[in-house]
C-alpha cells in the first residue's frame, strides 16, 4: 500500500543487505520496496532511466545530486510505465522548471506507486556499492519508521528478497502481443525484433532508417520470426540474468543457422555470447550511465556511450574464437575496465553491443551501429 508524501517530511530508511543504513525522507510513494541497489551516473535523462524495462527489480541510486529539475513529460518515457523498483536521490527539485515539463517527478512517482527516498548521501552510498558490489536493498517509509526502528526486522526483510543473479524477468516486462512500428518514409526492410524488455527508442531508430519493425513477444519462436519474412532479426535489451535466457538463446541459434542478418543490444549481446558458446557473469557493480567510454576495435574509434548492464559476456579479447557459427571476435571494449562491449561474427552477418546506441538518454556517438545493421541487410539483398 502506498500513499502520497507531498508536503510532509515523512521519514524513510534505506537498508542494505550488508546491514548499512541510510536515513532520509520519503520521495514519491510511501511504503516499502525491495530490489537490487545499483547506481546510475547519468546527469540527465532520469525519465528514460525510470521507464527502461531493464531496470525491473532494481532500486536506482542517482549519483547526480539534483534530480527532478526538468519535471516529467509524456514524450520521453521509454515504455508505458516506470519500471525501477525504487528510487534514491539526494536533493529533489522543489519546483520543476522546463518548457516541456507537464508535472513534477515527485507526483509521477506517487501516481505510479514508486517508493523512493531523498536526502540520502548518495556519494557515500555509491562508494559503498563500488567497494562491496551491487546488493539487495529495501526502502521503508512512513509511520513504521518514524520513531526508533527495528533494524533487525527490516534487515531480515531485505535478506529475504530475491537476488538478481538467477532472475528470469523478460516475460514480466515484454509485450504480450506482437505489434508493428512502421517505417518512417519509404519502407526498405522488415525486421523481426524479439522484445525482451525493449526500449521505445530502439524500434524508432530502425524506423528512421526505413525499417518496418515487427516487435514480437519474448516467447516468440523461430517460426514466429520467419512468419514476418524478415530481412533482419533483432534481440533487445532486457532485465534479469542472461544465464536464465535459455529460450531466446535457442531461438537466436535458429536464426544463426539460417544466417539472417542479426543485431543485438545489451541483453541481446549477452544472448549472442551464449549462443556462440561463451559464458556470462555478474559484474561487481555494473555499468549504468550515459558517459561510458567504449572503443570500437574494428575502427579504433572511441565513443562515449549509454550503458545499463550488470552482467557481461566472458569472451577472449585477444583472439578470434572458433564457434559453431564460424569465427567470432570481441568488436567493442569498455575502456574503464576492459569489459566486453560488443561481439561480431566474421563468417556471417551477425553482431551485437552491450551498450545503448539508441541513446535514450545519452550521446549519439554509437548511432552508426544501426547503419551497420542496414548495411548487412543491403549486402544480403544485393
Ligand atoms: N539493459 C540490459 O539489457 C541489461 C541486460 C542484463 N539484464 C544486465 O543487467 O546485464
Amino acid at each position: 500500500m502506498t500513499t502520497s508524501t507531498r508536503g510532509a517530511k515523512t521519514p524513510a530508511v534505506l537498508v542494505l543487505e550488508d546491514g548499512r543504513i541510510f536515513r532520509g525522507r520519503a520521495y514519491g510513494a510511501v511504503g516499502e520496496t525491495f530490489g537490487e541497489a545499483v547506481f546510475s551516473t547519468g546527469m540527465t535523462g532520469y525519465q528514460e532511466t525510470l521507464t527502461d524495462p531493464s531496470y525491473h527489480r532494481q532500486v536506482v541510486v542517482m549519483t547526480a545530486p539534483h534530480v527532478g529539475n526538468t519535471g516529467v513529460n509524456d514524450e520521453d518515457p521509454e515504455s508505458g510505465q516506470i519500471w525501477v523498483a525504487g528510487y534514491v536521490v539526494r536533493d529533489p527539485a522543489r519546483v520543476p522548471s522546463n518548457w516541456r515539463s507537464q508535472r513534477s517527478l515527485d507526483d509521477e512517482l506517487v501516481q505510479q506507486g514508486v517508493v523512493g527516498i531523498s536526502g540520502v548521501d548518495t556519494r557515500a552510498l555509491t562508494r559503498h556499492l563500488r567497494e562491496r558490489g551491487a546488493m539487495r536493498v529495501g526502502i521503508f517509509s512512513g509511520e513504521a519508521v518514524a520513531g526508533s526502528i527495528d533494524e533487525a526486522s527490516l534487515l531480515a526483510k531485505v535478506q529475504d528478497a530475491p537476488q538478481m543473479k538467477g532472475a528470469n524477468l523478460s516475460a514480466e516486462v515484454a509485450t504480450k502481443e506482437a505489434y508493428v512500428v512502421p517505417a518512417i518514409g519509404t519502407k526498405k526492410f522488415t525486421v523481426a525484433a524479439v522484445d525482451l524488455g525493449i526500449k521505445g527508442m530502439t524500434p524508432h531508430r530502425m524506423a528512421e532508417r526505413g525499417i518496418e519493425v515487427h516487435v514480437l513477444p519474448a516467447t516468440a519462436t523461430v517460426e514466429d520470426i520467419y512468419a514476418v519474412n524478415p530481412d533482419g532479426v533483432f534481440f533487445s535489451n532486457g532485465p534479469g540474468d542472461p544465464a536464465t535466457a535459455d529460450h531466446p538463446v535457442s531461438v537466436m541459434q535458429g536464426v544463426l543457422e539460417r544466417k539472417t542478418p542479426l543485431f543485438g543490444i545489451c541483453f541481446g549481446n549477452q544472448i549472442l555470447g551464449r549462443s556462440l558458446g561463451f559464458g556470462t557473469f555478474k559484474l561487481k557493480y555494473g555499468h549504468r550511465g550515459i558517459n561510458q567510454p567504449v572503443q570500437d576495435r574494428t575502427t579504433g574509434k572511441v565513443e562515449v556511450t549509454a550503458h545499463n548492464h550488470g552482467f557481461a559476456v566472458d569472451a577472449p579479447l585477444d583472439k578470434v574464437s572458433e564457434t559453431p557459427y564460424g569465427r567470432a571476435e570481441v568488436s567493442h571494449v569498455c575502456l574503464n575496465d576492459q569489459v566486453v562491449e560488443g561481439l561480431r561474427l566474421l563468417d556471417q552477418p551477425a553482431f551485437s553491443v552491450q551498450y545503448h546506441p539508441e541513446a535514450a538518454a545519452g550521446p549519439h556517438d554509437a548511432a552508426y551501429l544501426f547503419d551497420r545493421f542496414v548495411t548487412l541487410m543491403e549486402a544480403e539483398r544485393a
